[in-house]
């Protein structure tokens, strides 16, 4: 993304400023991500942390009637960014900065706008930094994770297509005989030691999506699951960790959920730990999600602390709430724990690697350390050097002054004979 410092505006003279970031986009862009013509976001959260503003707000419009902007947005500056195919360019809408604050000095007759305005400009730089992640923010967690429809993401040819499932089943089992279990959620502990739906790459022009899974399925839990068009639940772009689109690298994950009974949970369990290709290569482990919370706070909160691959936990906490397997309660409280937990085993993991370190020094483990702690253990690495490299010097020295006086002796006994 791209936002023009110069072309950064925004109303001056207004206490309660709200940024807008117009962003057109083609009428099919809008139309596969289940969005309306206009869509227009309240604030942003988190925005103006950093740069003191106090509001920012994203208006989605069908670039066909972007020419004329909505008349309660007349007034404004805008930023304009440009969505479509995954492009966002961001260019100044209507007029540009100078401009509109003298249109605004005539108007209200008050030298307090041009005071502002001098302030918004030196402030420019936070806010242009702040609100671009902000929008960005804002594409992946609304837009770009926008829902198409299943055949939408199949017109998609140069697109590769990965396919997930959550397999779920009711149990009347209870925990130490007393906490209800309520559900059975089966993800996976995957090779590269991340939570995940089992899954994973299909290629349409092949085979069904469905079949694809199906197949998918055979290979990671041993039980080839039929799953139907019927279970399909999204289909969205995954944006690639560097958060910038390219058109080669797009994958879109369509993910589904089967409910199933509590018997072909087991027996799936069973066979992913025997027969399954899978097991122990790309498969470590079935594991089912504990949906309750302990009286020490630990269940759902510990799980969601873990780390997963790429969306599977939204996946996870967006079924858990479309199915009401959790209240949206529960799950907020849960959250908030696994914030919390997340904090304490960071600090955990940072005592642990001092200790590792202080045990093998020079191991690689240092580079996880804080830079306060991989500046202590280079310091102290570079005097065990440094006093071997002292030692060596002293020895090459010595060595070199026994050989010159040596030699000294030699030429001395030569010239005299
Ligand atoms: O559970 C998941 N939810 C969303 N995306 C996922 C999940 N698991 C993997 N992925 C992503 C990661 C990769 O980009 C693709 C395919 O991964 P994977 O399942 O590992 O594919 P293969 O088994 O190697 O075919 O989906």
């Amino acid at each position: 993304m791209m936002l023009d410092g110069k072309n950064f505006s925004r109303t001056p003279g207004r206490a309660n400023t709200c940024w807008t970031f117009l962003v057109p986009a083609s009428r099919r862009f809008l139309r596969t991500r289940g969005l309306p013509v206009h869509t227009e976001t309240n604030t942003l959260p988190g925005f103006g942390q950093s740069s003191g503003q106090t509001s920012c707000r994203v208006v989605v419009q069908d670039s066909l009637t972007l020419l004329q902007p909505p008349s309660h947005l007349q007034d404004e500056v805008h930023i304009l960014t440009d969505l479509v195919h995954q492009r966002v360019e961001v260019g100044l809408h209507r007029q540009s900065l100078k401009e509109h604050g003298l249109r605004h000095r005539r108007r209200e007759e008050s030298e307090r706008s041009l005071g502002l305005l001098a302030q918004h400009r030196k402030k420019g730089e936070t806010i242009k930094k702040e609100a671009s992640s902000l929008v960005l923010q804002f594409i992946q967690n609304t837009m770009a994770s926008g829902q198409m429809s299943r055949d939408e993401a199949l017109e998609c040819t140069s697109c590769r297509h990965a396919c997930h499932v959550m397999l779920y089943s009711e149990t009347a089992s209870q925990l130490f005989g007393r906490i209800p279990i309520r559900y059975i959620v089966l993800m996976q502990m995957r090779f590269d030691g991340l939570l995940g739906f089992p899954g994973g790459f299909v290629d349409p022009s092949e085979e069904t999506l469905e079949e694809g899974l199906t197949r998918e399925l055979l290979e990671e839990l041993g039980v080839a699951v039929p799953i139907s068009t019927e279970d399909h639940v999204e289909s969205c772009f995954s944006l690639p960790c560097s958060g910038k689109y390219s058109s080669s690298s797009r994958l879109i994950l369509h993910f589904y959920v089967k409910k199933i009974e509590e018997d072909q949970i087991r027996e799936i369990e069973k066979a992913a730990a025997s027969t399954a290709a899978d097991h122990g290569l790309e498969v470590l482990g079935m594991v089912r999600v504990p949906l309750y919370t302990t009286k020490s706070g630990g269940g759902l909160s510990s799980f969601l602390s873990h780390s997963f691959i790429g969306v599977a936990r939204s996946q996870l906490i967006n079924s858990l709430l479309r199915l009401h397997l959790v209240s949206p309660g529960a799950l907020r409280e849960a959250l908030r724990g696994s914030q919390r937990k997340h904090a304490e085993s960071a600090q955990n993991l940072q005592e642990v690697l001092v200790s590792v370190c202080q045990h093998q020094r020079g191991t690689s483990a240092e580079i996880f350390l804080s830079p306060a702690s991989q500046e202590h253990i280079r310091y102290n690495r570079q005097e065990t050097r440094g006093d071997g490299r002292l030692e060596k010097k002293k020895q090459t020295s010595l060595q070199g002054n026994v050989a010159l006086s040596f030699s000294f002796a030699i030429t001395c006994i030569l010239l005299l004979w």
